[in-house]
């Protein structure tokens, strides 16, 4: 596809000389969201960390808006337009919420304000550190801060996980404004397909380091028996 924002091309890339994801090729348009699915230690978090400079390429292409970033590092790739939110959130504990977010903010349409009313809770939490912050809103935290980046892809990598069920409402409410109402792409890998495939246009599932399905997700949702085939879930 020509105009896609995203253009990956037989990517494979792990953890020094070992390999755990081949032959990837995979495009994604401008402000489509990409649910990304599979069994666990499939890959997911590997082809997000793979795209967001933190893995070891060893062979194909990322293209992003016309730009190759197959070697470039991490700083790079976000200066390129790459957001990315790690399982492991990484905000910076010691900091302040409004802090994390003047620390790594760029111009553009997304300012601290505009996040902040975005997530009222972050707004009442400007001036806790880090440490004080409970797991949604350190999640919260996180998916704001790859916001301020001003990013052209946003990475989130299961940021439902270990979160309360009002918690899960809230962000996914957020994250469906972000992809739909504003048109950010995104990629967003997640155990649990429903709620993800809710939001999401596409879908790709990984299985042993390899792409084995992709589809349009509301077209998914309503496979129960392909979802159990390819994720042994049915729900
Ligand atoms: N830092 C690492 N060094 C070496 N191998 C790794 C490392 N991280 C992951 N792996 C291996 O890469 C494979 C894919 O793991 P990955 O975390 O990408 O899967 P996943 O689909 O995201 O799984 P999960 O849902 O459990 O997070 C697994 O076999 C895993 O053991």
């Amino acid at each position: 596809m020509a105009d896609a924002l995203l253009q990956i091309d037989d990517l494979s890339a792990g953890y020094g000389e070992a390999v755990v994801l081949t032959g990837i090729s995979l495009t994604l348009a401008e402000g489509r969201t990409l649910a990304l699915l599979g069994r666990n230690g499939t890959g997911k978090t590997t082809l997000i960390n793979t795209l967001a400079g933190a893995t070891r390429q060893h062979g194909g292409r990322i293209v992003l808006g016309g730009v190759e970033l197959s070697r470039q590092a991490s700083h790079r790739r976000a200066a390129a337009g790459i957001g990315w939110v790690p399982q492991e959130r990484n905000i910076f504990k010691s900091l302040t919420v409004h802090e994390n977010l003047t620390a790594v903010a760029r111009p553009g349409h997304w300012t601290p304000e505009r996040v902040y009313a975005m997530f009222p809770r972050l707004a009442e939490r400007k001036g806790n550190l880090g440490t004080q912050l409970s797991g949604g809103e350190q999640q919260m935290l996180a998916v704001a801060r790859a916001l301020v980046l001003n990013p052209r892809l946003l990475l989130l990598d299961e940021p439902l996980e270990g979160l309360a069920p009002i918690i899960v409402e809230e962000l996914l409410r957020v994250i469906r404004r972000i992809t739909q109402d504003d048109g950010l792409a995104a990629i967003i890998v997640e155990q649990h397909p429903q709620a993800v495939l809710a939001i999401s246009d596409d879908a790709a599932v990984l299985d042993q380091g390899r792409l084995v399905h992709t589809a349009r997700a509301d077209v998914l949702r309503t496979q129960p028996e392909v979802l159990d085939r390819l994720l042994g879930v049915a729900r």
